[in-house]
């Protein structure tokens, strides 16, 4: 099967998804908010909200592949360890000393407990117990259980980091210092890993080497007849859009490229967290997000030229309709109070994943969200979330489609 991904909710064939491992234990209430979270988990309860998460998939005969897998498996690669280790273990963040201790550790590890370590991360009393010296200046400064390298709990959110468009993938700079090497484990996955390596794929934005031009998958979705929908938000700067929309473009098959400019907070990260596709024609859109004024890119006249076009938030939905060459788009926003609108939205219950178009799964704690969605015909599989969703993130944040039918 050839990885390409060409809307929103075509049946999903597979998925890259993160099991919550050892990282989630790291997470206390003091580092909790660094790391973008809202509360510490209950890491064996959450394993089991995600386990649940992947049997609703395979029952729906979507092939479920692990991060923490496919990263351990890349790692046999010499090459690939060397890029790993190289990019993670980097003396600009630990030091001369600091990142030699580390790197020694590093190169000691088996590829899976290599892999381990760079998900997981390390603390100052580990490390120094492991190696027996604590001589550099950065370690010296640490407190002892401070994470030397860091925990990375967002590898949860699959659909952040890299997301596919058409027949290639864009795999991102992050936005938050507390996501950014999580890039270099998807870097590695791409390039080295067997499913991937020798596949004729496209690769549309840098990685590590956009830096400040971040785009972030929950801002990207491919909404079909050739369209994509970009959040321009907290995390995918309208700098980061351009470049993606440039791209895709002039190397692949977009048509045109639709930014949405949102406001810049925590509540509403990415588009995904305000608006999904339940099928071909249907958004579900958080009921207080109102009218966005929309950026929609378009191939210029000379190679590598965009042309710009700006509208104004009230004609949001005629932009997107022009876009699906329909007459107008359906937008379904759950029939509920101000309170509860908020609530929900906090609760992810706008970031339902297609299975195939009018099959979602959502979280079952937004039960009227969930119920109106069944009013209108759209088949709600509920998994649990009460710990997963202590992250801020739902079903589609937590997935990474690498292969969906055509719609
Ligand atoms: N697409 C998404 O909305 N992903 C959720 C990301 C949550 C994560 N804790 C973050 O702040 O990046």
């Amino acid at each position: 099967m050839t990885f390409r991904v060409a809307s929103e909710v075509g049946k999903l064939r597979q998925v890259i998804v993160h099991r919550p491992g050892r990282e989630m234990d790291r997470l206390t209430p003091t580092n909790k908010d660094e790391l973008l979270f809202d509360d510490v988990l209950w890491t064996q309860k959450a394993q089991e909200e995600h386990d649940d998460f992947v049997a609703s998939m395979r029952k729906e005969d979507v092939e479920v592949l692990y991060v923490e897998e496919l990263l351990a498996e890349t790692l046999e690669n010499p090459q690939a360890r060397h890029y790993v280790s190289d990019e993670t273990f980097e003396e600009r963040w630990y030091g001369i000393n600091g990142t030699q201790i580390m790197r020694e550790y590093a190169d000691s590890l088996s590829p899976k407990d290599l892999a381990e370590l760079v998900i997981a991360g390390i603390t100052k009393t580990e490390l120094v117990a492991i190696m027996g010296r604590s001589d550099s200046a950065y370690l010296a400064r640490a407190e002892n259980d401070f994470m030397v390298l860091r925990c990375l709990p967002n590898h949860l959110f699959t659909r952040d980091t890299s997301c596919w468009v058409f027949d290639g993938v864009s795999i991102n700079s992050m936005q938050k210092v507390a996501r950014q090497r999580e890039t270099i484990n998807f870097e590695a996955i791409y390039r080295w890993h067997p499913r991937f390596r020798d596949e004729d794929f496209k690769k549309w934005s840098g990685g590590m080497a956009d830096r400040a031009a971040t785009i972030e998958g929950g801002d990207v979705e491919v909404i079909g007849n050739g369209a994509v929908l970009v959040g321009i938000s907290e995390r995918t700067t309208a700098a980061g859009f351009e470049r993606l929309a440039r791209s895709l473009l002039w190397n692949g098959e977009a048509q045109r490229v639709i930014g949405v400019l949102m406001k810049s907070e925590r509540a509403q990260m990415h588009l995904d967290t305000v608006m999904t596709m339940v099928n071909e024609t249907t958004f579900l859109k958080y009921a207080h997000l109102g009218m966005l004024p929309t950026v929609t890119i378009t191939k210029g006249g000379r190679p590598g030229e965009i042309n710009v076009e700006t509208a104004p938030g009230e004609d949001m939905h005629k932009v997107l309709a022009k876009a699906l060459d329909v007459p107008e788009v359906r937008i379904l926003t759950t029939p509920e109070d101000d309170f509860a609108a908020e609530r929900g939205q906090w609760n992810d219950s706008c970031n339902v994943l297609a299975l195939e178009p009018n099959v979602v799964v959502a979280y079952d704690r937004n039960v009227t969200a969930n119920e109106y969605l069944e009013s209108e015909g759209v088949r709600v599989v509920t998994m649990p979330g009460g710990e997963l969703g202590r992250g801020r993130g739902g079903p589609r944040c937590m997935s990474c489609p690498t292969i969906r039918d055509e719609i």
